[in-house]
């Protein structure tokens, strides 16, 4: 697996208003598209392309475009729905596939409750968007049920990562092409399960729910 760790001072900034218990969801909601944004600058490294030729006002040259077939998005719902918007405007012909998650708040452990995906996912390019890698039983169910329709290849952006969280899905995706983005690696986990020093419940902040 791989794991990139943005070391960024524009990152590091946005991360530091979004950790503040002060800031508003309206604000929260903005950071969180800007950050996936910058996220998205590595995490899409590896995107498939192909050679197109192109007329300038000067020449023809050539250029490249998104390969078919297209990638997919699939935000983590409910907090990774806030990563959705950053990263499509970057990735505009992406399918966006969702899958709806929720962990226990005393045992961790995920339900899925929701899933709107192809069948047949072999052959796209899977990116998996949600802010919070925590024990990382969200994460590692979510990769697993996209290798179970057949993808090969998964990338993962998450704003905020723990030591545990990464060796979670380490262990889960073995040799397995697996690409972890995160926007910083965090301490630790806390007895309830937050990341520490975190930014809290993302969906609450998100959407108020708090
Ligand atoms: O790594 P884990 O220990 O699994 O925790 C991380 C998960 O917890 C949060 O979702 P939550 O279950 O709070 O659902 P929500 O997005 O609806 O708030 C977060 O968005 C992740 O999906
Ligand atoms: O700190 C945490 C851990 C899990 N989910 C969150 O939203 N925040
Ligand atoms: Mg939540």
């Amino acid at each position: 697996m791989r794991v990139h760790v943005a070391d960024h001072p524009l990152i590091t900034h946005k991360l530091s208003v979004l950790r503040d218990v002060r800031t508003p969801s309206p604000v929260f909601r903005q950071l969180t598209e800007e950050l996936v944004t910058l996220l998205a600058y590595e995490a899409t490294r590896s995107v498939k392309v192909s050679p197109i030729e192109i007329t300038t006002p000067v020449t023809t040259t050539m250029g490249v475009k998104i390969s078919e077939p297209r990638p997919i998005v699939v935000p983590i719902l409910r907090a990774g729905l806030g990563m959705l918007e950053g990263l499509v405007k970057l990735l505009p012909t992406a399918e966006v596939g969702f899958l709806g998650m929720v962990r226990d708040e005393e045992t961790f452990e995920p339900t899925t409750y929701a899933e709107r995906l192809p069948d047949d996912l072999s052959d796209r390019q899977c990116f998996a968007i949600d802010p919070m890698l925590a024990t990382g039983g969200s994460l590692a169910a979510a990769i697993q049920f996209l290798f179970d329709r057949g993808a090969k290849d998964v990338t993962a952006i998450c704003l905020l990562g723990t030591p545990e969280g990464v060796a979670a899905i380490e262990a889960m995706a073995g040799d397995r092409d697996v690409t972890l983005v995160l926007g910083a690696l965090d301490e630790r986990l806390n007895e309830k399960g937050y990341i520490v020093p975190g930014l809290g419940d993302a969906g609450d902040r998100l959407y108020g729910t708090a």
